[in-house]
């Protein structure tokens, strides 16, 4: 058990027991995944000075995150999250997500399979969330994903979840939808679909959000 604890944290002595699946809720079968080979990399730097995130920053962001981890257990107390649900397949419930990663670990669905993502340095994963689906009418897909860990080493990811206000109302955007298709989500208030997400989440296998809110 001690191998599976993070590196990064030096006053982590055991594995919290709600981290700790039970048997039958555990990741079956093989973890490891072939690197998905198909996931376009676009290189900002040269566009427009990287959109005002430096490799420096970056690296700065990161370091304060693994700082976070060696502070004192009751410094970090009022940051505790009870939910361990995301190492399971899951879609994001935001818009958008920005996703830094410094060890493999992240892991998408795609064509039937588990493919790897692997960590680039001072790049971001973009992945698009459940929300742009619905806008876009079903254009652009949320991947499930799952992150998997490793014996070796500690991994530290720090994601920015971009997600609507509360009370907004999201449908698909009418001025994409074309003359042929038809409206493919109906239309919700956003804490309505945070809410139906968070029960989802307990069932990390079960039917993913999105699919309460298809009409076809
Ligand atoms: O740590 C990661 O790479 C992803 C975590 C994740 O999928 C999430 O928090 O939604
Ligand atoms: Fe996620």
């Amino acid at each position: 058990m001690s191998t599976l604890l993070s590196s990064c944290s030096r006053n982590v002595h055991s594995v919290p027991a709600n981290y700790v699946f039970a048997e039958d809720k555990r990741i079956g079968g093989d973890l490891a995944a072939p690197v998905c080979k198909d996931i376009p990399v676009i290189d900002l730097s040269q566009l427009v000075i990287n959109h005002g995130v430096s490799e420096e920053l970056m690296h700065d962001t990161m370091n304060v995150l693994k700082e976070f981890f060696n502070m004192p257990a009751e410094d970090k107390a009022m940051y505790y999250s009870e939910d361990a649900t995301k190492a399971g397949g899951h879609t994001d419930a935001t818009v958008l997500t920005l996703l830094q990663q410094d060890v493999y670990g992240l892991q998408i669905f795609k064509d039937g399979q588990w493919l790897g993502v692997e960590p680039l340095p001072h790049a971001f994963v973009i992945n698009i969330s459940d929300q742009l689906e619905i806008i876009s009418n079903g254009k652009l897909k949320s991947p499930r994903h799952r992150v998997v860990a490793n014996t070796s080493s500690g991994r530290t990811s720090l994601l920015t979840h971009i997600t609507p206000s509360l009370e907004s109302i999201i449908e698909p955007e009418k001025m994409i939808i074309s003359a042929s298709e038809s409206q493919m989500f109906k239309s919700y208030r956003f804490k309505e679909y945070l809410e139906i997400d968070a029960a989802n989440l307990c069932n990390p296998e079960g039917p993913s959000t999105l699919k309460a809110y298809k009409l076809y």
